[in-house]
């Protein structure tokens, strides 16, 4: 069973990788530069649990046209929510019918968006809890926990094995919004991070920044309550006690939710690395998505829309913010 991994990068990489070092037949999909990284170096997949697997570059296939997504039978998107949409377009000329696709983007949008393209595929959602970074030299390093989450559905089974044994387990659940939402929780701490240009680590040690982030949740937690949506529990704390962990003084947070800390050193948001790259960000799709969820409710999110502005002035203007300077300008 042919698996294709569409927009080789950061999650791509790693979650192709993995699987190919598991034994799976593997075809990646991106860009040149990438594809010129893996052959000079191979993949070399590490993790904070110490694991440490490599792929001969002779033995990854990483090829530059869509046409290789001809042979899929599951197909794993990895781009950037604002490439789903080509991305869509592109397979829609070469997929299977029958074929299966899995979104494994942030965002809860991307499916949809997906869907609407791929009408003789089977499309399902899937969500990546962990971080990864690429060091360079075609490694790829997981830095935080979490199993692979995607949509329930009985075409996946022939490929539930070959996920084990990568030791990327799919955990497949009925209703996948909830989980989606629960992420995007989360992921509102990634224009934060971006604008501190700080590691994630460094970042959520300083109690303004977590302010900042909690000011994000709470609204955010309002407007789905509004909306009926109860977000999953992603981390032994119920998201919707986050902001008032968040919220605490530097020493109670440490003992109380010190495990939120346990964070690889490096690692950094995907936002971050998109403003280091000159690329444009998520942010439309994770904070705006928030902005749009109060206008459908006829509200407003003024912190969700602060953030959105900031990194789109930062995607043209780069500076970093200080933890009480944000927090100023959220609270404006
Ligand atoms: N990085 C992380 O730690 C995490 C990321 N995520 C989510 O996973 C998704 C992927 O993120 P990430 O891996 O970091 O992103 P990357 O930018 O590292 O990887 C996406 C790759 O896809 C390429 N690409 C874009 N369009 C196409 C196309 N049409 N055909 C082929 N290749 C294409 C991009 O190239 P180019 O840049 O030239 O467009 C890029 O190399 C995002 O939704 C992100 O939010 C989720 C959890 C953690
Ligand atoms: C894992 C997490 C929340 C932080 O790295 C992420 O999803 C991202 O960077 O986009």
């Amino acid at each position: 069973m042919a698996i294709v991994v569409y927009g080789a990068g950061g999650i791509g990489c790693y979650v192709g990788g993995r699987l190919a070092a598991g034994g799976a037949a593997v075809v990646f999909v991106g860009r040149q530069r990438v594809a010129d990284e893996l052959g000079a170096h191979g993949l070399r997949l590490t993790d904070y649990l110490g694991a440490d697997l490599r792929v001969a570059a002779e033995d990854v296939r990483y090829e530059t046209s869509p046409a290789a997504a001809a042979e899929a039978d599951l197909v794993l998107v990895t781009v950037k929510s604002a490439a789903t949409e080509s991305a869509a377009a592109e397979l829609a000329e070469v997929l299977k019918p029958g074929a299966i696709v899995v979104s494994f983007q942030n965002g809860v949008r991307n499916g949809e968006l997906l869907r609407e393209r791929l009408k003789d595929q089977v499309v399902l959602t899937g969500m990546v809890p962990f971080n990864v970074l690429n060091r360079g030299g075609g490694v790829f390093h997981q830095g935080t926990e979490g199993a692979l989450d995607v949509q329930r559905h009985p075409g996946l089974a022939p490929y539930v094995d070959a996920f084990a044994r990568a030791g990327l387990p799919l955990k497949q659940h009925d209703d996948i919004l909830p989980v989606q939402w629960a992420k995007l929780l989360l992921n509102l701490n990634n224009p934060i991070n971006a604008l501190s240009d700080l590691p994630l680590r460094d970042e959520l040690s300083q109690r303004a920044f977590r302010r900042c982030l909690a000011a994000a949740q709470a609204e955010t937690l309002a407007l789905l309550d509004a909306k009926g949506i109860k977000p999953a529990q992603l981390l032994p704390i119920p998201m919707n006690r986050f902001p008032m962990i968040l919220r605490l003084p530097d020493f109670l947070f440490r003992r109380l939710a010190g495990k939120m800390l346990a964070i690889d050193p490096l690692a950094r948001t995907s936002m971050w690395e998109d403003l280091e790259a000159d690329r444009r960000t998520e942010v439309d799709y994770l904070n705006g998505e928030v902005v749009r969820l109060a206008e459908s409710l006829g509200r407003t999110a003024p912190v969700n829309s602060k953030l959105t502005q900031l990194i789109h002035e930062a995607e043209s203007t780069r500076r970093s913010w200080s933890g009480p300077d944000l927090l100023r300008e959220l609270q404006r």
